[in-house]
């Protein structure tokens, strides 16, 4: 027997069947998993690595998975590299408590993040880019394009280039304009192999990784769709996420202060100033006590 292992990425799921895509090769195969794995509970999920054995020219048998090194909620996707998070200063106009709320999914999902402001051909001045970069530019990589008119679209070709990534961002701000910007086609590729694999049958929900003509892989649905707080985010803890807010900690005047109203607050003082940038420390205050809320709700229903 010459059976070899190969190494693959999970890049969709069909009714009873996966497709990966060979790690070395880039090659697909249509891949089943015996059912020892259903008993055992394991179940892979987009952006799995497995092991896997070539059955024939285009098929294969799932052999292991490897352990997940992260793993991204709504859409599931594991062992994603960065989240690409887009915004527009015009048409929309992205509130900042979205860019903010995105911000706060971001940093509890622990991944790098990229901040890209897109449609800067409508912009007549600077000035509004300014204030972003203000608000922003300490904490995070920015960069600002133009899918319309391809500005900076090969910088954005790099920051994909060879990864896995997550794009989010509201409705409405160009995520596959910006998708199609770098890669003609990227979505067009995809509809013909999920035809082939579904065969007619009931189409999966589950997100799927398109493949870039340069090298790397990106979710074909956005990340954080729902907007929604994780569910185990305890009020105290949504300082972590907010990286101008952590860089101080232990500053305040008493270590457990989560910068509401406790005297000595060291945070506070930083948003009198405008070091802390008060549209950033009024979304901090809107979800504390969304959070606080959510927290007394859970308790009051337990009673
Ligand atoms: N002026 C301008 N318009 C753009 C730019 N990028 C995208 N648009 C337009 O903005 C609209 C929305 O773009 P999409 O790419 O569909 O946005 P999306 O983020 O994928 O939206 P959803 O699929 O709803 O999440 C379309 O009419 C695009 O033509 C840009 O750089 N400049
Ligand atoms: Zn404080």
């Amino acid at each position: 027997m010459t059976e070899k292992r190969k190494k693959g990425v999970v890049i969709r799921f069909g009714s009873r069947t996966m497709v990966v895509a060979d790690l070395h090769t880039k090659k697909r195969y249509i891949c089943n998993m015996p059912g020892r794995f259903k008993l055992q509970g394991i179940r892979p999920i987009v952006g799995d690595i497995i092991e896997f054995i070539e059955t024939t020219e285009s098929m294969g048998r799932v052999e292991n998975i490897l352990p997940r090194r992260n793993e991204l909620l709504r859409p599931r996707i594991a062992n994603i590299d960065q989240i690409i998070l887009v915004t527009c200063l015009k048409e929309p106009t992205v509130p900042l408590y979205i860019v903010d709320r995105f911000l706060v999914l971001a940093e509890h999902s622990g991944l790098p993040t990229v901040i890209v402001v897109n449609k800067t051909d409508l912009l007549t001045s600077r000035d509004p880019l300014k204030k972003f970069y203000h608000i922003y530019g300490e904490y995070y990589n920015i960069l600002e394009v133009s899918a319309k008119e391809g500005t900076n679209i090969d910088l954005l070709k790099e920051i994909f280039k060879g990864k896995v990534s997550a794009m989010a961002g509201m409705s409405g701000v160009g995520k596959s304009s910006l998708l199609n910007a770098i890669n003609p086609g990227l979505s067009l590729k995809t509809s013909e192999i999920s035809t082939r694999l579904d065969r007619g049958k009931h189409t999966t929900t589950y997100s799927e990784l398109l493949e870039f003509d340069f090298g790397g892989y990106v979710a074909d649905t956005p990340g954080f769709a729902s907007l929604e707080l994780p569910y185990d985010m305890e009020p105290q803890e949504l300082q972590n996420f907010f990286r101008d807010i952590s860089a101080h900690k232990g500053m305040c005047a008493f270590s457990n202060c989560v910068h509401v109203e406790e005297p000595g607050c060291y945070i506070k003082e930083l948003v009198e100033t405008g070091d802390i940038p008060m549209s950033r420390y009024e979304s901090y205050l809107k979800m504390y006590n969304e959070l606080s809320e959510r927290k007394k709700g859970r308790k009051g229903g337990r009673r």
